[in-house]
């Protein structure tokens, strides 16, 4: 049996009168990827910001390998272990990445800061590795690089902390298709290569589609439907998963369905059946 490595339950948090998140609860296994997907306000990134820990929930609980993770990570000992649980790579690494630090230098600082008794240039050279960036990469400022290249850099940063959750809030959305399928790949490669868990959020099914093995469907801050991710792909329940599948390519797929989803959502929507 995988081991739970993620725990999620009974999630709220409101923004005035929003409801952000409500009640939602999930479980990560080890080595699992687990797509969270919904469209825009449907509360994925809220979501994911409060297993991060950027965010405060009102109420639930979030374990890590069993462990209650802090509300709030106060006092740099907190931080740093639970910066080890979980680390997060966000869709724009230009904004998460110091535009005045080369690669090499953000892994060797943040190598520094969370292993300060090892040596780091080993670790720097297998991270860069790892994330498929050669020398001149290594040593070049944000901005001379291309995004993908960038998006590199920020999974090598995440990775050097060796945490158990990776969460990626629409990652691959602001690069081309071409270098997108090559940062999936990527991210395909490390998770044989470490029982790393993945929390994915992303409004695009074709992405989880590639990258995840469970999946949830949130709408109004609320899970409506949630499996194994090929199931739920090949025979969604829910009318707003059918609806969402619409904006991908999706073989034997047909518009007639399509409509017939849009209106079964209308009416469960004034029957106040669903949310
Ligand atoms: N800091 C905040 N202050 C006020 N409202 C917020 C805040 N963060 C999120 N919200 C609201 O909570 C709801 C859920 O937002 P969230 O960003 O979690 O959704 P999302 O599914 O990630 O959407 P998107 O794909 O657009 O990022 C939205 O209505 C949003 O406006």
């Amino acid at each position: 049996m995988p081991e739970p490595l993620l725990q999620v339950s009974g999630l709220h948090r409101t923004f005035g009168d929003v409801h952000a998140v409500d009640d939602v609860s999930f479980t990560l296994n080890e080595g699992a990827s687990l797509g969270i997907v919904g469209g825009s306000g449907s509360g994925k990134t809220t979501t994911a910001r409060i297993v991060v820990g950027l965010e405060s929930a009102d109420a639930g609980e979030v374990r890590v390998r069993g462990r209650v993770r802090p509300a709030r990570l106060r006092g740099r000992a907190r931080r740093l272990a639970g910066a080890r649980q979980v680390q997060m790579v966000f869709q724009d690494p230009y904004l998460s990445l110091d535009p005045r630090t080369s690669a090499e230098d953000v892994l060797r600082e943040t190598l520094r800061l969370h292993f300060p008794e090892r040596d780091p240039v080993p670790r720097i050279r297998e991270l860069l590795d790892q994330v498929g960036l050669g020398a001149r990469a290594a040593e070049a400022l944000p901005r001379q690089l291309s995004g993908g290249q960038r998006q590199r850099v920020a999974i090598a940063r995440a990775l050097a902390v060796e945490p158990e959750v990776l969460v990626l809030d629409e990652a691959v959305a602001a690069l081309d298709v071409s270098v997108q399928a090559q940062i999936l790949n990527l991210l395909a490669d490390i998770r044989e290569q470490t029982p790393i868990g993945y929390l994915f959020i992303t409004h695009d099914l074709g992405v989880v589609r590639c990258v995840t093995d469970e999946l949830l469907v949130m709408r109004h801050g609320r899970v409506v439907e949630a499996g194994p991710t090929s199931d739920v792909l090949a025979a969604p329940q829910h009318p707003y998963t059918r609806l969402l599948l619409d904006s991908v390519p999706h073989p034997g797929w047909d518009p007639g369905r399509i409509a017939e989803a849009r209106q079964e959502l209308a009416v469960s929507e004034r029957s106040g059946a669903t949310s």
